[in-house]
């Protein structure tokens, strides 16, 4: 039917057309998704019933329960089930799949009076568990809904309400647990968050690529994944500053300084201002001056809409003081009306309009406030010179992409004190600078062809190529808010309220950040997880509770978790002397298993390539984790002598088999192997570098090694020399 219409029919035919193509398109992709593992467990019942367990819930054409949702409250047993509380289950069986057969059995009998003392404090699922989590990594994390343990069961399942926060070590499921409850919670409360949408936040685009098929795989699409970066509409950060630059631009002190830098733009100047107009010269006192400002400021509306406030006071002066000159002793209200009128479009009474109480953008105001130091001065006077100095910039050149990360929060700050600017205003871009309306239409005709490109490709995905024009197809559907999916229309809002949001290496944040993701989230309904001894930036968190207590001060709930899934015991009775330097008394997660891979050191710097093919030659993916500062020297090195190795922080990382990256790049990741490169150089080069050179030892899933020059770091005794150096 498709073909014949040729993109004919009437109007409502063809949206009901385009509407049954996307669903179905949709359930087909939820479907390919999901098969890998479909099936996965069966729950035997004391009352002799089975249950099979899914990634999806399936019925027959007579609505039999062929296979039940893992997320469904009647397969929770089969994670929460034990020996000690069998849940009315007398058997758990994990089934391993290979495409459509079944490859293995692993039965965990919840009987008490047939059990062992051993049997009764197994793992649910052991076998499947450790299969699974010393299977060779691919680069992209995998869901593990199989062998879901009872402590993470109860975080992915715990109430939507309120802000969970999840502190756990390395490698202890903290951001596979975090993807499983938006899936358990857009199942559970569909509704309510299909609306109004669930956000993921993760450190960086590398990782964000790492967990992107997490979601799918559990049949979940509509989520939206970004960056603190990513989280203001239309702006690209991706200048890389100093982390002092950051710690003091992340600083809570800096919401007075945006605050202040808008107070600074309504200053009143100390002379009268005089405006000089063909017929006579009108003079502002200071004191008609302070009042008008007085006047919008009280209004409480934010600095572009309390403007007309302050304009209509002042054209109501300047109106009198003109009748006054022009001999007009006594003046009806429609006659102030007409000069009022007249004199708004006069140009030198807009000039002196403008520079008094100027339409400003978030982009303006921070351009405007980093590059003069007068500003900085009036605006960040409670910050130390030294701090002032650190944000000081040269102004953007033409093209220049200047917006850092930590940047982010503060547009996203002054757009909530500026507020918006009336469209006429912004359409007409008289206001603005001439490079800047050169900007504006350049930005709206790459929105333009972007728009173009996405139609392309969807109509190429649909098959309706042949019959449906992409600009048609453009400007009907993708200006239409209804064709975007609530995570489409999410990204594109700088107000827009989620139903629940989650904070992945949570403890990296700002306080600045933590306002603007805050600002994202009204309802409170939140999981923050994370670990405060991975904390490498030095505007991050360092305690949940101080940073909590502004927003929901008391009425948050703390989960940890306590099990390493990643990393062997081998390598964190390293790390866990590592952790020692990092907070005294600190304790490690327990490894959950030992593979015999004793970690090495080995020097000088210059056996690094040897090294790495030496491991590159046992096979899985391996990164070489350095300190920032020698990060190109390094890369450079190791890219030069070993075949397809990468030192990109793109996704590229993930797909090589060796990849050489900063420890900050390298958080939230894991690789089969990893070796560090100048232990001493990561301790020192941050007042965080225990942190950081904790983060690098916890990233291997089988081997480490460590390479370096100097003497080795005390916390690193323990390592056994190489046998080869
Ligand atoms: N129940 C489980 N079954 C199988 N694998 C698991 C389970 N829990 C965690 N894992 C695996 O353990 C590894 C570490 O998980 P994850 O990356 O979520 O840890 P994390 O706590 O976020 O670590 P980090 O703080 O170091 O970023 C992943 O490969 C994950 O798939």
């Amino acid at each position: 039917m498709l073909a014949q219409g040729g993109g004919g029919g009437t109007h409502q035919n063809r949206s009901e057309r385009d509407t049954f193509a996307g669903m179905y398109a949709e359930r087909l992709g939820r479907l390919w998704a999901v098969e890998n593992g479909l099936c996965f467990g069966r729950l035997d019942n004391a009352d002799q019933t089975s249950l099979y367990i899914g990634r999806i819930g399936l019925a027959d054409d007579d609505q039999r329960r062929l296979l039940i949702d893992w997320r469904a409250p009647v397969a929770q047993p089969f994670y929460g089930a034990t020996p000690a509380a069998s849940m009315g289950v007398t058997r758990r069986r994990h089934l391993q799949t290979k495409g459509r057969q079944v490859i293995g059995i692993d039965d965990d009998l919840l009987d008490l009076d047939s059990l062992t003392e051993e049997d009764v404090s197994t793992l649910n699922g052991e076998a499947a568990l450790l299969a699974s989590i010393d299977a060779r990594r691919t680069g992209r994390m995998r869901d593990i809904v199989a062998t879901i343990q009872s402590e993470q069961d109860r975080i992915i399942r715990s109430d939507l309400n309120g802000v969970l926060v999840v502190q756990g070590g390395p490698g202890t499921g903290k951001t596979v647990v975090a993807l499983h409850r938006a899936a358990y919670l857009l199942y559970t409360h569909r509704e309510r968050l299909a609306r109004k949408g669930v956000l993921i936040l993760g450190p960086n685009l590398t990782f964000l690529r790492y967990i992107e098929q997490v979601l799918p795989s559990l049949g979940e699409t509509d989520v939206l994944l970004s960056t603190v970066a990513e989280l203001y509409p239309g702006v690209t950060a991706t200048v890389r500053e100093r982390p002092e630059v950051a710690a003091v631009k992340g600083d809570a002190r800096m919401a007075q300084v945006v605050a202040r830098a808008v107070r600074e733009r309504q200053r009143v100047p100390r002379k009268p201002v005089e405006i000089r107009l063909d017929r006579y010269t009108l003079k502002l006192e200071g004191r008609v001056l302070d009042a008008a400002r007085n006047r919008a400021a009280r209004s409480r509306r934010p600095h572009n809409e309390a403007r007309g406030i302050f304009v209509r006071h002042l054209l109501n002066a300047l109106a009198r003081q003109a009748a006054h000159q022009i001999g007009k002793g006594t003046i009806d209200d429609d006659e102030l009306a007409d000069i009022r009128e007249e004199l708004r479009t006069e140009q030198p009474v807009k000039a002196a309009l403008n520079r008094l109480w100027p339409y400003t953008t978030p982009q303006q105001l921070l351009i405007g406030l980093f590059t003069s130091r007068e500003r900085l001065d009036y605006a960040a006077a409670d910050l130390g010179e030294a701090e002032r100095a650190l944000m000081l910039r040269e102004p953007p050149r033409k093209g220049e992409n200047w917006w850092a990360a930590s940047d982010v929060p503060l547009l996203d700050e002054a757009a909530e004190l500026l507020g918006d600017i009336d469209p006429s205003v912004l359409r007409a871009g008289a206001w603005m600078a001439e490079e800047e309306q050169a900007a504006a239409r350049a930005a709206a005709a790459e929105e333009r062809q972007h728009q173009l490109n996405y139609a392309r490709e969807v109509l190429e995905l649909t098959g309706l190529s042949e019959i449906m024009d992409a600009e048609k197809f453009a400007a009907r559907h993708l200006n239409d808010d209804v064709y975007l999916t609530t995570a489409e229309r999410a990204a594109g809002d700088r107000t827009w309220a989620f139903g629940h949001v989650i904070v992945d290496e949570a403890q990296e944040l700002s306080p600045m950040d933590w306002r603007m993701v805050m600002r994202r989230c009204p309802s409170r309904s939140m999981t923050i997880v994370g670990d405060l001894a991975q904390t490498g930036s030095s505007a991050g968190v360092r305690s949940w509770g101080r940073m909590l207590d502004p927003y929901v001060a008391g009425r948050w709930r703390e989960e940890h978790l306590s099990v390493n899934y990643r990393t062997p015991a081998e390598l964190m009775t390293v790390a866990a002397d590592v952790l020692e330097l990092v907070g005294p008394g600190l304790v490690a997660p327990t490894s959950v298993r030992e593979t015999g891979a004793r970690p090495w050191a080995a020097s000088p710097l210059g056996s690094l390539p040897e090294l790495v093919k030496a491991e590159a030659v046992e096979g899985g993916r391996l990164v070489v984790i350095v300190p920032e500062a020698s990060a190109a020297e390094i890369g450079e090195l190791v890219t030069r002598s070993v075949d397809g190795a990468v030192a990109d922080r793109g996704a590229s990382a993930l797909d090589a088999p060796v990849a050489v990256l900063s420890v900050a790049d390298a958080k939230g990741l894991e690789f089969d192997a990893v070796i560090v490169v100048e232990p001493e150089l990561i301790l020192g080069e941050s007042p965080r570098g225990a942190s950081d050179l904790y983060v690098a030892m916890t990233r291997a899933t089988q081997r480490l090694g460590v390479v370096h020059t100097g003497p080795l770091p005390r916390a690193l005794a323990r390592l056994e020399r190489h046998r080869i150096t």
